[in-house]
């Protein structure tokens, strides 16, 4: 089976991280050579740069431009290197963040976001799993669960353009994309997740 790039995605909060430990569980299990990986970050210079992201104000496109250097060292440095090798890579997070979280969220046009996005070759996933909840579910779960980084502290229809981005891109690219509902219990997920990888491995 060749090596696979699989990327989750979901506004903050709605189990991402949880869902990514189901995952790598079940990668183990099935004896799959993988790696996981996390945007912005996922290289030495991606983690500092994730560091200025996540708190430093900047302009929207200074914003989308380090997103894309992230993403160009990550591609680089780790995701190419590890799919030649024959491992799969699981990634939190991708391109598909950008779309969602600069241009629904923030406004950035999509023509930029796609011109970045040719820059750094336009590679996509084979699979993007994206967790789906309303927001109150997802603002519910921050709230109770840690401080938060300048995207989280975003208002409420910030995080209704991100969703709602993220669901035109699924829409738009069905054969990748997984739409999973998220706000249902954690073990009802992980019954449909299996289901789904089993199908994706077949
Ligand atoms: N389906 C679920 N039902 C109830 N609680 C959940 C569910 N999924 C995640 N949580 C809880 O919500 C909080 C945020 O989840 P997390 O996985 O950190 O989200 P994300 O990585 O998407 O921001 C955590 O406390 C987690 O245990
Ligand atoms: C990859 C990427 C992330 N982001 C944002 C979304 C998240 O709010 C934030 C950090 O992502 P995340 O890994 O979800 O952080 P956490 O540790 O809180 O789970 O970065 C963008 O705005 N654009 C992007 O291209």
């Amino acid at each position: 089976m060749p090596a696979r790039f699989i990327t989750l995605e979901g506004i903050d909060g709605a189990g991402k991280s949880t869902h990514l430990t189901w995952l790598t569980q079940w990668l183990a299990r099935h004896a799959i050579d993988h790696i996981i990986t996390r945007e912005p970050g996922g290289t030495p210079l991606g983690e500092q740069l994730r560091a200025l992201l996540l708190h430093e104000p900047m302009h929207l496109e200074t914003e989308a431009l380090l997103m894309f250097a992230g993403r160009r060292e990550h591609l680089h440095q780790v995701i190419q290197p590890a799919l030649a090798a024959g491992r799969w890579v699981v990634s939190d997070r991708f391109t598909d963040a950008s779309f969602a979280y600069q241009g629904g969220g923030r406004g950035l046009s999509e023509a930029k976001l796609r011109e970045l996005e040719h820059w750094i070759g336009g590679i996509q996933p084979d699979l993007t799993l994206l967790f789906d909840v309303p927001l109150a579910v997802s603002q519910a779960r921050m709230a109770s669960s840690r401080q938060l980084d300048r995207f989280e502290q975003e208002q409420s229809d910030f995080h209704a353009r991100v969703r709602q981005a993220y669901l035109d891109r699924a829409h738009a690219y069905p054969q990748r994309f997984r739409i999973i509902d998220a706000s249902r219990p954690i073990a009802d997920i992980h019954a449909e997740l299996t289901h789904l990888m089993e199908t994706f491995i077949a």
